[in-house]
Protein backbone atom coordinates (compact mmCIF):
# COMPACT_ATOMS: atom_id res chain seq x y z
CA UNK A 1 0.00 0.00 0.00
CA UNK A 2 3.01 2.48 0.67
CA UNK A 3 4.03 2.18 -3.17
CA UNK A 4 0.77 3.64 -4.27
CA UNK A 5 1.14 6.90 -6.35
CA UNK A 6 -1.69 8.92 -4.48
CA UNK A 7 -2.21 11.23 -7.24
CA UNK A 8 -3.16 8.72 -9.76
CA UNK A 9 -5.48 6.89 -6.96
CA UNK A 10 -7.08 10.34 -6.45
CA UNK A 11 -7.78 10.80 -10.09
CA UNK A 12 -8.65 7.01 -10.38
CA UNK A 13 -11.21 6.64 -7.58
CA UNK A 14 -12.23 10.38 -8.63
CA UNK A 15 -13.23 9.67 -11.87
CA UNK A 16 -15.23 6.29 -10.40
CA UNK A 17 -13.03 3.98 -11.83
CA UNK A 18 -12.80 0.31 -10.55
CA UNK A 19 -9.52 0.25 -8.27
CA UNK A 20 -8.10 -3.09 -7.40
CA UNK A 21 -7.82 -3.81 -3.57
CA UNK A 22 -4.29 -3.28 -3.84
CA UNK A 23 -4.45 -0.05 -5.52
CA UNK A 24 -7.32 1.66 -3.27
CA UNK A 25 -6.71 3.87 -0.28
CA UNK A 26 -10.19 4.90 0.39
CA UNK A 27 -10.72 4.65 4.11
CA UNK A 28 -7.43 3.39 4.62
CA UNK A 29 -4.50 4.04 7.11
CA UNK A 30 -1.12 3.59 6.60
CA UNK A 31 1.05 3.63 9.77
CA UNK A 32 4.58 5.72 9.40
CA UNK A 33 6.89 5.94 12.72
CA UNK A 34 4.85 9.00 14.77
CA UNK A 35 1.51 8.52 13.47
CA UNK A 36 -1.07 7.48 10.65
CA UNK A 37 -2.06 8.42 7.61
CA UNK A 38 -5.75 8.93 6.88
CA UNK A 39 -7.09 8.62 3.04
CA UNK A 40 -10.34 10.30 3.99
CA UNK A 41 -11.76 11.10 0.68
CA UNK A 42 -10.14 10.71 -2.90
CA UNK A 43 -7.09 13.82 -2.66
CA UNK A 44 -7.89 14.31 1.14
CA UNK A 45 -5.45 13.00 3.39
CA UNK A 46 -5.05 13.21 7.05
CA UNK A 47 -2.08 13.34 9.33
CA UNK A 48 -2.51 12.33 12.88
CA UNK A 49 0.74 12.04 14.86
CA UNK A 50 0.55 9.84 17.65
CA UNK A 51 1.57 13.01 19.97
CA UNK A 52 0.41 16.12 17.91
CA UNK A 53 1.79 19.27 18.45
CA UNK A 54 0.06 22.38 18.55
CA UNK A 55 -0.46 23.30 14.74
CA UNK A 56 -3.18 22.26 12.40
CA UNK A 57 -2.02 22.62 9.19
CA UNK A 58 -3.63 22.32 5.90
CA UNK A 59 -1.83 22.13 2.35
CA UNK A 60 -4.10 22.11 -0.88
CA UNK A 61 -3.53 22.39 -4.42
CA UNK A 62 -4.98 21.85 -7.94
CA UNK A 63 -8.27 24.52 -6.72
CA UNK A 64 -7.01 25.23 -10.50
CA UNK A 65 -5.72 22.18 -12.15
CA UNK A 66 -3.51 22.60 -14.67
CA UNK A 67 -0.90 24.44 -11.79
CA UNK A 68 1.21 21.21 -11.26
CA UNK A 69 3.75 22.11 -9.49
CA UNK A 70 1.71 22.45 -6.28
CA UNK A 71 0.27 19.41 -7.09
CA UNK A 72 4.00 17.38 -7.45
CA UNK A 73 4.82 19.30 -4.10
CA UNK A 74 1.51 17.93 -2.90
CA UNK A 75 2.31 14.58 -3.77
CA UNK A 76 5.78 14.27 -2.77
CA UNK A 77 5.10 15.16 0.98
CA UNK A 78 2.86 12.87 1.01
CA UNK A 79 4.42 9.94 -0.53
CA UNK A 80 7.57 11.05 2.23
CA UNK A 81 5.61 10.29 4.76
CA UNK A 82 4.35 6.79 3.22
CA UNK A 83 7.44 5.44 2.91
CA UNK A 84 9.22 7.27 6.14
CA UNK A 85 11.49 9.99 4.98
CA UNK A 86 8.69 12.79 6.51
CA UNK A 87 7.65 12.22 9.68
CA UNK A 88 4.99 14.91 11.07
CA UNK A 89 4.53 16.29 14.17
CA UNK A 90 1.82 18.69 13.77
CA UNK A 91 -1.49 17.50 12.81
CA UNK A 92 -1.61 18.14 8.80
CA UNK A 93 -4.35 17.92 6.08
CA UNK A 94 -3.51 17.69 2.37
CA UNK A 95 -6.29 18.41 -0.35
CA UNK A 96 -5.98 17.50 -3.83
CA UNK A 97 -8.68 20.35 -4.72
CA UNK A 98 -10.43 19.52 -7.73
CA UNK A 99 -8.95 15.91 -9.43
CA UNK A 100 -11.50 16.39 -12.32
CA UNK A 101 -10.05 19.44 -13.98
CA UNK A 102 -6.28 17.79 -13.25
CA UNK A 103 -7.42 14.38 -15.36
CA UNK A 104 -8.25 17.33 -18.62
CA UNK A 105 -5.50 19.51 -17.87
CA UNK A 106 -7.38 22.41 -17.29
CA UNK A 107 -7.93 25.17 -14.86
CA UNK A 108 -11.41 24.32 -14.12
CA UNK A 109 -13.96 22.00 -15.62
CA UNK A 110 -16.99 24.17 -15.43
CA UNK A 111 -16.46 27.18 -12.79
CA UNK A 112 -13.04 28.52 -11.25
CA UNK A 113 -13.28 27.06 -8.10
CA UNK A 114 -11.89 29.51 -5.97
CA UNK A 115 -14.53 31.72 -6.35
CA UNK A 116 -16.98 28.69 -4.49
CA UNK A 117 -16.04 29.57 -0.89
CA UNK A 118 -17.42 30.57 1.96
CA UNK A 119 -20.88 29.28 1.06
CA UNK A 120 -20.65 30.22 -2.74
CA UNK A 121 -20.79 27.30 -3.47
CA UNK A 122 -24.84 26.92 -2.68
CA UNK A 123 -25.29 28.94 -5.73
CA UNK A 124 -25.02 26.49 -8.17
CA UNK A 125 -24.65 22.21 -8.78
CA UNK A 126 -22.25 21.70 -11.16
CA UNK A 127 -19.31 19.01 -10.07
CA UNK A 128 -17.04 22.13 -8.65
CA UNK A 129 -19.93 23.59 -6.63
CA UNK A 130 -20.00 19.79 -4.71
CA UNK A 131 -16.75 19.97 -4.62
CA UNK A 132 -15.60 23.15 -2.67
CA UNK A 133 -18.80 22.23 -0.45
CA UNK A 134 -17.30 19.20 0.95
CA UNK A 135 -14.00 20.61 0.72
CA UNK A 136 -15.35 23.02 3.20
CA UNK A 137 -16.83 19.96 4.99
CA UNK A 138 -13.57 18.54 5.07
CA UNK A 139 -11.33 21.56 6.28
CA UNK A 140 -14.07 22.48 9.35
CA UNK A 141 -13.85 18.75 10.85
CA UNK A 142 -9.70 19.24 10.57
CA UNK A 143 -10.05 22.29 12.67
CA UNK A 144 -13.18 20.69 14.64
CA UNK A 145 -11.12 17.37 15.41
CA UNK A 146 -8.21 18.73 16.63
CA UNK A 147 -7.26 18.12 20.78
CA UNK A 148 -8.07 21.05 23.43
CA UNK A 149 -5.90 23.78 24.37
CA UNK A 150 -4.91 26.96 22.82
CA UNK A 151 -4.02 25.96 18.59
CA UNK A 152 -2.49 27.61 15.51
CA UNK A 153 -4.18 27.00 12.41
CA UNK A 154 -2.45 27.38 8.91
CA UNK A 155 -3.58 27.40 5.63
CA UNK A 156 -1.52 26.76 2.68
CA UNK A 157 -3.45 27.61 -0.59
CA UNK A 158 -0.69 26.56 -3.73
CA UNK A 159 -0.96 28.09 -6.82
CA UNK A 160 1.12 28.96 -9.65
CA UNK A 161 -0.27 31.93 -12.09
CA UNK A 162 -1.06 32.16 -15.59
CA UNK A 163 1.45 34.55 -16.55
CA UNK A 164 5.40 35.22 -15.41
CA UNK A 165 5.64 37.68 -12.43
CA UNK A 166 8.01 40.27 -12.14
CA UNK A 167 8.13 39.00 -8.60
CA UNK A 168 8.18 35.50 -9.06
CA UNK A 169 6.99 34.43 -6.15
CA UNK A 170 4.42 35.39 -3.69
CA UNK A 171 1.32 35.32 -1.72
CA UNK A 172 -2.10 37.22 -1.03
CA UNK A 173 -2.76 38.11 2.35
CA UNK A 174 -6.41 37.82 2.46
CA UNK A 175 -8.14 40.96 3.84
CA UNK A 176 -8.19 41.11 7.74
CA UNK A 177 -10.95 43.51 8.32
CA UNK A 178 -8.56 46.41 9.78
CA UNK A 179 -6.83 43.17 11.75
CA UNK A 180 -2.93 43.52 12.29
CA UNK A 181 -0.78 41.66 10.08
CA UNK A 182 1.71 38.43 11.30
CA UNK A 183 5.53 39.12 11.25
CA UNK A 184 6.14 35.63 11.95
CA UNK A 185 3.63 34.59 9.02
CA UNK A 186 5.95 37.12 6.49
CA UNK A 187 8.90 35.46 7.97
CA UNK A 188 7.58 32.02 7.41
CA UNK A 189 6.80 32.98 3.97
CA UNK A 190 10.27 34.62 3.21
CA UNK A 191 12.22 31.89 4.52
CA UNK A 192 10.06 29.78 1.62
CA UNK A 193 11.21 32.10 -0.34
CA UNK A 194 7.90 34.14 -1.10
CA UNK A 195 8.94 38.04 -0.33
CA UNK A 196 6.23 39.54 -2.27
CA UNK A 197 2.29 40.24 -0.75
CA UNK A 198 -0.44 41.40 -1.84
CA UNK A 199 -2.53 43.04 0.42
CA UNK A 200 -6.06 42.10 -0.62
CA UNK A 201 -8.51 44.48 0.08
CA UNK A 202 -12.14 43.14 0.43
CA UNK A 203 -14.06 39.95 1.44
CA UNK A 204 -13.93 36.76 -1.43
CA UNK A 205 -14.82 33.65 -2.10
CA UNK A 206 -11.19 32.60 -2.34
CA UNK A 207 -10.32 28.79 -0.39
CA UNK A 208 -7.54 30.92 1.86
CA UNK A 209 -10.38 33.92 2.73
CA UNK A 210 -12.84 30.95 3.54
CA UNK A 211 -10.01 29.41 5.92
CA UNK A 212 -9.38 32.97 7.63
CA UNK A 213 -12.83 34.28 8.46
CA UNK A 214 -14.58 30.89 9.10
CA UNK A 215 -11.60 29.36 11.04
CA UNK A 216 -9.28 32.19 12.25
CA UNK A 217 -6.47 30.20 10.42
CA UNK A 218 -3.00 31.81 9.10
CA UNK A 219 -4.18 31.23 5.52
CA UNK A 220 -2.62 32.39 1.96
CA UNK A 221 -3.26 31.79 -1.32
CA UNK A 222 0.50 30.94 -2.16
CA UNK A 223 1.75 31.56 -5.83
CA UNK A 224 5.23 29.48 -6.70
CA UNK A 225 6.22 30.77 -10.68
CA UNK A 226 4.44 30.21 -13.58
CA UNK A 227 2.12 26.89 -14.70
CA UNK A 228 3.59 24.36 -16.28
CA UNK A 229 2.62 20.95 -17.80
CA UNK A 230 3.78 17.83 -15.33
CA UNK A 231 7.08 17.35 -15.86
CA UNK A 232 8.10 20.60 -16.75
CA UNK A 233 8.69 22.39 -13.33
CA UNK A 234 11.94 23.18 -12.30
CA UNK A 235 11.71 22.01 -8.87
CA UNK A 236 14.79 23.29 -7.75
CA UNK A 237 12.85 26.74 -7.70
CA UNK A 238 10.14 25.29 -5.02
CA UNK A 239 13.14 23.76 -2.85
CA UNK A 240 13.43 26.42 -0.23
CA UNK A 241 9.28 26.46 0.21
CA UNK A 242 9.66 22.20 0.37
CA UNK A 243 12.20 22.38 2.96
CA UNK A 244 9.91 24.63 4.88
CA UNK A 245 6.69 23.40 4.32
CA UNK A 246 8.22 19.82 6.12
CA UNK A 247 9.83 21.77 8.60
CA UNK A 248 6.58 23.32 9.71
CA UNK A 249 4.72 19.85 10.04
CA UNK A 250 7.80 17.79 11.50
CA UNK A 251 9.07 20.40 13.93
CA UNK A 252 7.52 20.90 17.34
CA UNK A 253 9.00 24.16 17.75
CA UNK A 254 10.02 26.09 14.21
CA UNK A 255 12.97 28.77 15.01
CA UNK A 256 12.45 31.52 12.43
CA UNK A 257 14.54 34.75 12.55
CA UNK A 258 13.94 37.58 13.57
CA UNK A 259 11.18 39.67 11.55
CA UNK A 260 13.59 41.53 8.86
CA UNK A 261 11.14 44.41 7.08
CA UNK A 262 13.39 44.55 4.27
CA UNK A 263 13.08 40.86 2.88
CA UNK A 264 9.38 41.59 1.87
CA UNK A 265 7.84 43.58 -0.45
CA UNK A 266 3.96 44.67 -0.09
CA UNK A 267 1.56 46.05 -2.34
CA UNK A 268 -1.64 46.66 -1.63
CA UNK A 269 -5.36 46.33 -4.06
CA UNK A 270 -5.88 49.51 -5.17
CA UNK A 271 -8.92 48.38 -7.68
CA UNK A 272 -10.33 45.33 -8.81
CA UNK A 273 -11.65 45.05 -11.93
CA UNK A 274 -14.42 42.89 -13.30
CA UNK A 275 -15.26 41.76 -16.69
CA UNK A 276 -19.38 42.64 -16.37
CA UNK A 277 -19.95 42.37 -20.79
CA UNK A 278 -18.90 39.90 -23.26
CA UNK A 279 -17.13 42.59 -25.05
CA UNK A 280 -13.87 42.72 -22.87
CA UNK A 281 -10.55 43.33 -23.94
CA UNK A 282 -7.17 44.23 -22.52
CA UNK A 283 -4.83 46.65 -23.84
CA UNK A 284 -1.47 44.95 -23.11
CA UNK A 285 -0.05 41.90 -24.86
CA UNK A 286 -0.22 38.12 -23.22
CA UNK A 287 3.28 38.27 -22.46
CA UNK A 288 3.19 41.50 -19.83
CA UNK A 289 4.14 39.91 -16.43
CA UNK A 290 2.29 40.64 -13.52
CA UNK A 291 3.39 43.52 -11.71
CA UNK A 292 4.02 45.24 -14.96
CA UNK A 293 3.65 49.04 -13.98
CA UNK A 294 2.34 51.88 -16.91
CA UNK A 295 1.94 55.27 -17.22
CA UNK A 296 -0.18 57.00 -15.61
CA UNK A 297 -3.54 57.75 -18.01
CA UNK A 298 -2.62 53.96 -20.03
CA UNK A 299 -5.75 52.31 -21.08
CA UNK A 300 -5.39 49.19 -19.35
CA UNK A 301 -8.79 47.61 -20.64
CA UNK A 302 -12.07 48.45 -21.35
CA UNK A 303 -15.27 46.89 -20.93
CA UNK A 304 -17.65 47.55 -23.09
CA UNK A 305 -17.47 51.35 -23.01
CA UNK A 306 -16.30 51.04 -20.39
CA UNK A 307 -12.44 52.90 -19.83
CA UNK A 308 -10.28 51.32 -17.18
CA UNK A 309 -7.18 53.00 -17.17
CA UNK A 310 -4.11 53.84 -14.85
CA UNK A 311 -4.96 56.51 -11.91
CA UNK A 312 -2.21 57.14 -10.04
CA UNK A 313 2.04 56.68 -10.90
CA UNK A 314 2.60 53.63 -9.55
CA UNK A 315 -0.10 51.15 -10.62
CA UNK A 316 1.04 47.84 -11.42
CA UNK A 317 -1.38 44.69 -12.76
CA UNK A 318 -1.80 41.81 -11.65
CA UNK A 319 -3.96 38.28 -12.44
CA UNK A 320 -5.24 40.14 -16.11
CA UNK A 321 -7.68 37.65 -17.72
CA UNK A 322 -10.05 39.05 -20.72
CA UNK A 323 -11.58 35.53 -20.48
CA UNK A 324 -13.15 34.95 -17.01
CA UNK A 325 -16.61 34.49 -16.67
CA UNK A 326 -19.00 37.29 -16.62
CA UNK A 327 -19.31 39.17 -13.39
CA UNK A 328 -15.73 37.69 -12.54
CA UNK A 329 -12.72 40.00 -11.45
CA UNK A 330 -10.11 40.33 -14.84
CA UNK A 331 -7.68 42.14 -13.40
CA UNK A 332 -6.17 43.60 -10.15
CA UNK A 333 -4.21 47.09 -9.59
CA UNK A 334 -1.81 47.01 -7.09
CA UNK A 335 0.42 49.90 -5.65
CA UNK A 336 3.60 49.50 -3.69
CA UNK A 337 2.80 50.72 0.07
CA UNK A 338 5.92 50.61 2.83
CA UNK A 339 6.00 48.08 5.12
CA UNK A 340 6.03 50.82 7.88
CA UNK A 341 2.64 51.80 7.41
CA UNK A 342 1.65 48.11 7.85
CA UNK A 343 0.28 47.43 11.77
CA UNK A 344 2.15 44.29 12.68
CA UNK A 345 1.92 41.86 15.39
O1 LIG B 1 -2.47 33.96 -12.92
C1 LIG B 1 -3.65 34.28 -12.83
O2 LIG B 1 -4.17 35.11 -13.61
C2 LIG B 1 -4.52 33.69 -11.75
C3 LIG B 1 -3.73 33.04 -10.65
C4 LIG B 1 -4.70 32.63 -9.57
O3 LIG B 1 -5.31 31.60 -9.69
N1 LIG B 1 -4.86 33.47 -8.55
C5 LIG B 1 -5.80 33.26 -7.53
C6 LIG B 1 -5.68 34.34 -6.50
C7 LIG B 1 -6.63 34.13 -5.36
C8 LIG B 1 -6.61 35.26 -4.33
O4 LIG B 1 -6.84 36.43 -4.72
O5 LIG B 1 -6.39 34.98 -3.14
C9 LIG B 1 -7.19 33.25 -8.14
O6 LIG B 1 -7.45 34.04 -9.04
O7 LIG B 1 -8.02 32.46 -7.69
ZN1 LIG C 1 -4.48 29.26 -9.22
Amino acid sequence: MNDVDVLEWTLAGYAGEQLADEAQLLNKTVDYDGGRLIFQDYGVVVVEPSSPGDKDVIFSCAVHGDETAPIEIVRDMIHGIMQGQIKPVQRTLFLIANPAAIAINKRFVDMNMNRLFSGAHAEGDTPEHKRAASLEHYVTAFYQDAPGGERQRFHYDLHTAIRDSRYEKFAVYPYTHGGPYKKSQLTFLAECGITTILLSQSPTTTFSYYSVRTHGADAFTVELGKVRPFGENDRSKFAAAERMFTRLICERELSLPEFDPERTKVLDVCRTINRTVEDFTLHFPDDVANFTAFEQGYLLAMDGDTEHRVEQAGERIVFPNAKVALGQRALLIVKDVPIERLQLV
